[in-house]
């Protein structure tokens, strides 16, 4: 693919206006062109006043780890929006958007005091090589892939493998054959499904390929896909509960009340928030809404990358290894196949959470196979929700499981890639520790971890 007169994308290039809104904490995310290169960082985003979109929308809604939010309206159109600008430009005239002055320099044909007619081109444009000027945010600039990332042939849904960026691409509007990266796009909850919800479904994103007619994938009869519920030894088997079992999907979520009594439940609470090094990193619209630490087994060195944030593995303690003894038991895993990670969150009270997202980061390859995730609760009591990412008739509802201390809960099968999860904001005030294992599947290239598994 030719580049473009733009370059290269760099992730420092990535326009951050999309997906604005309010984050988790209700703290305004950074503003549409805010950090569109050049351009002043107090000039008002052009966004902020397109109705149903400003950061006081009440249906405003997190999404993606990051700690974004995206309310319901904007965030089915923000992909439209993104190249709103240079046609709301042109379309308020000789004098610029609302909260924008005009351009004394007067550019003839696009905008300011000799303003004569709408210019269609973004700014970038070869057609329109203007520099951005006197408060007129630079329109996106095309993008293309990255070196070695082929252009995806349509928009995905899901998290690209541009590394740092939990990004994906979506053909430019204005120039064929070209990909611009955009935040995954986070599929919106189908309950209250008006025709404005119609409409919008209308745009979304085709769903990937199905394995034949009744099923979304290779049925588990075929693939010899067992679950843990299934492989344990007898005395665990009656404790297994699927409350998701979609065969069709071959997804699904395992749960077991209880693995730990009330007393390691409380020791293990106060041991890992004492002793692991809580980070709350920053991610692509700001702070994320809990603190999070990713610990790793042996010389692994591979770094747990989404929603734009990065965070540098430890390796397991003693204490971790002394926990998966008793966790993972009733999995029936022998421990040479114990998951090698394991990402743990900490929710001070109820304002903290994940928004709806999918582990399915090229780690685990979760998009692609089948993959496990252990998933285990202690302290506060939260919900934990899933939902389809294409749902079909009558299957538009929310799940839910609530999350005791001491439950384990799993996913398992091609959950990743058809389903996203969250935990919500709830009127909780005590913390709550999430342990997650997984099996990194695919290293880093300087992994030493990854090496020693090729020789
Ligand atoms: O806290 C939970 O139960 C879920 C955490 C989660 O989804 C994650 O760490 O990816
Ligand atoms: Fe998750």
């Amino acid at each position: 693919m030719q580049d473009t007169a733009a370059g290269a994308v760099k992730a420092s290039d990535v326009p951050s206006y999309v997906g604005h809104g309010n984050d988790a904490l209700g703290r305004e995310n950074p503003g549409p062109g805010k950090d569109v290169p050049g351009q002043g960082k107090d000039v008002p985003g052009p966004e902020k006043n397109i109705p149903g979109q400003g950061n006081d929308d009440p249906g405003v809604e997190r999404d993606c780890r990051s700690g974004e939010s995206i309310s319901r309206s904007a965030a089915s159109t923000w992909h439209a929006q993104i190249f709103r600008i240079g046609e709301q430009r042109a379309s308020h005239g000789a004098y610029g958007p609302p909260g924008y002055s005009p351009c004394p320099g007067g550019h003839h044909g696009c905008h300011g005091t000799q303003y004569v007619q709408p210019m269609p081109w973004p700014y970038g444009h070869p057609q329109h090589p203007h520099p951005p000027c006197h408060g007129h945010p630079a329109a996106p600039r095309p993008f293309a892939p990255l070196p070695g990332y082929p252009p995806m042939p349509h928009y995905y849904p899901s998290h690209g493998h541009v590394p740092n960026v939990h990004y994906t691409y979506a053909p430019h509007p204005h120039y064929p054959g070209y990909y611009m990266p955009v935040p995954a796009m986070p599929k919106q909850a189908r309950e209250p499904s008006s025709d404005e919800d119609r409409k919008r479904e209308k745009q979304e994103p085709p769903p990937p390929a199905k394995f034949d007619d009744d099923h979304w994938e290779e049925p588990r009869s075929r693939t010899k896909l067992k679950l843990f519920g299934e492989e344990c030894s007898d005395e665990f088997r009656q404790m297994w509960k699927y409350p998701l079992s979609d065969e069709s999907r071959r997804s699904f979520a395992g749960y077991i009340p209880k693995v730990l009594n009330e007393e390691l439940c409380r020791s293990f609470f106060t041991k890992i928030k004492d002793s692991c090094e809580w980070k709350q990193p920053e991610g692509a619209f700001g702070q994320i809404p809990r603190k999070t630490c990713w610990m790793v087994k042996g010389n692994c060195k591979c770094k747990y990358r989404y929603g734009g944030l990065e965070v540098q593995p430890e390796e397991f303690p003693k204490w971790m290894i002394e926990l998966m003894e008793v966790v993972l038991r009733p999995c029936g895993i022998a421990q040479n196949d114990w998951p090698n990670s394991c990402n743990l969150n900490l929710y001070e009270d109820g304002g903290m959470t994940v928004g709806w997202h999918s582990d399915d980061e090229c780690l685990f390859q979760g998009k692609f196979r089948d993959c496990r995730i252990i998933s285990l609760s202690l302290g506060a009591t939260r919900k934990f929700e899933l939902r389809r990412n294409w749902p079909e008739d009558r299957e538009d509802r929310v799940q839910r499981v609530v999350l005791n201390t001491g439950d384990l809960l799993t996913m398992e099968g091609m959950f990743q890639k058809h389903f996203q999860h969250r935990v919500p904001r709830e009127d909780v005030k005590e913390p709550r520790i999430n342990l997650t294992w997984r099996w990194v599947k695919k290293h880093i290239p300087d992994c030493p971890a990854g090496r020693s598994r090729r020789v």
